[in-house]
């Protein structure tokens, strides 16, 4: 059996994609993530940082499913850059200017925006200590308990996942492949979390550099740049919109006043292929 796929990216955090719209794709977790980790292999695979499977759905007013998988195979609840590729899939597919589709972390649109960026309404933030999760009782602003190697106190948002916000000097000088994993199943994160780590370089600005969950370090994280600007508005560094100015590219991140979160950023297709008998039976030769 082989299944086809497109290979699409935001700004370089990139995906497999395949349609199992018509054609079910069973799920990854049965076999314990290893065929997710055998295709999202850089040697042996095709490569990618999240699978991402779009499924159909009766969910009302939605004309997709998208699951998320991280390339260590564990599945996540919401993936930004990979929002804005398959809100694009699904209105280049029916020619309209407006596409939903169900998340596990809930019903998200896509729309259009200037220069063929895509903007994806992300929903609220959660800011409650039990939504990230934590571990326990927290003030979300500064979660004290989280220390290593310098860095205290990230700012814990919920995107639909986790992440935890560290404001620094400079972004750059941040060992993030030392500490990246540290933070990532620090104990404060019960479901591990992403990390970034962020320069405000002025209230309309801000660097950011992604430890993401799952996957290690990423060209750019659609979620953490979402997080990053809502924990920057929380504690009075930035205003309510900015640029997040990632390894890949920029994404323009708004917090509405009416509590929702607006991504825009840019989406490619890089090439469209079949996945081989080896990468779809990979369970067979890696567990
Ligand atoms: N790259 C994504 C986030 C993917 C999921 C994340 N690693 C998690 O485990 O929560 C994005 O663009 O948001």
């Amino acid at each position: 059996m082989t299944r086809e796929f497109l290979k699409m990216h935001g700004l370089g955090n990139d995906f497999v994609v395949i349609d199992a719209r018509s054609e079910p794709y069973r799920n990854p977790m049965v076999l314990g993530g290893a065929e997710v980790r055998a295709i999202a292999g850089r040697k042996t695979g095709v490569g990618c940082d999240q699978l991402i499977i779009l499924e159909s759905t009766d969910a009302p007013g939605a004309d997709a499913f998208m699951r998320i998988h991280n390339a260590d195979g564990s599945e996540a609840g919401a993936c930004g850059n990979a929002s804005r590729c398959v809100g694009w899939l699904l209105m280049e597919e029916s020619g309209r200017d407006r596409a939903s589709f169900q998340t596990a972390a809930g019903l998200l649109h896509a729309t259009r925006a200037d220069n063929g960026r895509i903007t994806v309404d992300m929903g609220p933030p959660r800011l409650d200590w039990s939504a990230i999760p934590l571990a326990a009782p927290t003030d979300t602003l500064r979660v004290e308990s989280v220390e290593h190697g310098g860095f205290s106190g990230p700012v814990a948002v919920n995107m639909g996942n986790p992440h935890a916000v560290f404001f620094v000097d400079d972004a750059e000088a941040v060992p993030l492949a030392e500490v990246g994993p540290v933070f990532e199943t620090h104990a404060a994160f019960p479901e591990r979390s992403n990390i970034e780590f962020a320069q405000v370089l002025s209230p309309t600005a801000i660097r950011m550099r992604v430890w993401e969950r799952g996957a290690g370090i990423t060209q750019a994280c659609g979620t953490g740049a979402c997080a990053t600007l809502v924990a920057a508005a929380r504690r009075g560094l930035t205003g309510r919109k900015a640029d997040i100015l990632l390894d890949g590219g920029t994404l323009t991140i708004e917090w509405t006043a009416d509590d929702r979160v607006l991504m825009t950023g840019p989406v490619a297709l890089s090439f469209s292929g079949r996945l081989s008998a080896e990468l779809v039976s990979a369970e067979l030769v890696s567990e």
